[in-house]
């Protein structure tokens, strides 16, 4: 049975008189530094110049760059792009690394496929919110917490569960829930769970509705609010309540099309394509290809992200949420 742990197993003391170092003020980075300051903790700011290093300075941070924050914090929270990670952990943050240091992640991309191999006289331990960091701060002010992942791949200093737990308290997890895992399950699941459901599944199965319905003639107003707008008010009661929320609120003719035609668009075809890019992230084969885009300046990111940029569904959107006052900026 997979361990659990919430607002009682965690205990902030044993983090209060650390120097928590969150490196990168991104979208995770910003979310729990303010979340583990409001939590009353010791937090700087480890980052280079640029705009999130404004944003950092506007909400009154102690700001260093990278190499300086490292040397002086115990606990190091490395929130920088995966892929830009183990350059920067190898100039400047290694270097700087103390006795009994605790470095600290949200993902384990770089640590499960061997980019950074930390050494033997510090903590690594993994503290991963299962949800975007800009959530993990709304939900935290909403007095809640997203739910959380600790995982401890070294324990030098004996105290590293300790860390983990009173870190994921400091960010609001344990409000929620804290479940205990290993770099190699948060790595691939977190993968998969992005590639073929979260974002790469839900992204294409909007867009294959939106263009049938198109290409058949219907208006793309039409076709955006029935795929993608009225998705998340039907997500978001699967969210509260499960299938059979959303299934008691829906009517009979949509229940019944959900059950009958849903299995005929994911069908084996599909479980057949989940099975192969679940292998790919468990024999390395994304990380190599991820690790090797990157190196070559991102050509096949860059114009497949150009091209869903450019998609009729964004143009639509953006001119029907201008007019609808929940997206209206104050
Ligand atoms: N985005 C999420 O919601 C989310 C959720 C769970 C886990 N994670 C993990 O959190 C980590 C951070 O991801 P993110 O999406 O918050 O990143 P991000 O791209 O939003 O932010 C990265 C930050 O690092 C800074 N940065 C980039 N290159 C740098 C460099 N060379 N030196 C110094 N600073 C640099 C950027 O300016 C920015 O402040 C990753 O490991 C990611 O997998 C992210
Ligand atoms: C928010 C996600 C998709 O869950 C995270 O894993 C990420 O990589 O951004
Ligand atoms: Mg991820
Ligand atoms: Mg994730």
């Amino acid at each position: 049975m997979i361990k659990k742990y919430y607002e009682s197993d965690a205990d902030l003391e044993k983090i209060s008189s650390s120097t928590i170092a969150v490196l990168g003020y991104g979208s995770q980075g910003r979310g729990q530094a303010l979340n583990l300051r409001d939590s009353g903790l010791n937090v700087i700011i480890g980052i280079r110049e640029g705009k999130s290093r404004n944003a950092a300075v506007e909400d009154g941070f102690e700001i260093y760059g990278v190499s300086e924050a490292a040397k002086k914090a115990d606990i190091i929270m490395v929130l920088l792009p995966d892929e830009k990670q183990a350059e920067v952990y190898r100039e400047d943050i290694r270097p700087f690394l103390a006795d009994g240091n605790c470095l600290m992640f949200s993902h384990g991309f770089n640590v499960h496929y061997g980019q950074i191999v930390p050494p033997a006289n510090v903590d690594v331990v993994m503290v991963a919110p299962k949800g975007p960091g800009h959530m993990v701060r709304r939900t935290y002010e909403d007095g809640k917490g997203v739910p959380g992942l600790i995982a401890i791949e070294q324990d030098y200093t004996g105290n590293a569960k300790d860390i983990a737990l009173a870190y994921a308290k400091g960010i609001g997890s344990t409000r929620a829930v804290v479940l205990e895992t290993t770099f190699r399950e948060e790595t691939e699941t977190d993968l998969f769970g992005e590639q073929a459901v979260l974002c790469g599944g839900v992204t294409c199965l909007v867009k294959a509705g939106f263009e049938t319905l198109v290409a058949a003639g219907y208006a793309p107003e039409m076709a955006y609010l029935e795929v993608l707008h009225e998705l998340k008010l039907i997500v978001d009661l699967i969210y509260e309540g499960g299938f059979t929320k959303m299934r008691d609120s829906i009517s009979n003719t949509a229940q019944y099309g959900d059950l009958t035609r849903g299995p005929r668009v994911i069908g084996a075809e599909s479980y057949d394509a989940m099975e192969e890019i679940l292998c790919e992230i468990q024999t390395g084969e994304f990380a190599k290809e991820w690790i090797l885009e990157n190196m070559v300046n991102r050509p096949v990111f860059n114009a497949l992200n150009r091209a869903d940029e450019e998609h009729l569904i964004e143009e639509v959107g953006a001119e029907l949420r201008s007019m609808m006052p929940q997206f209206k900026k104050d």
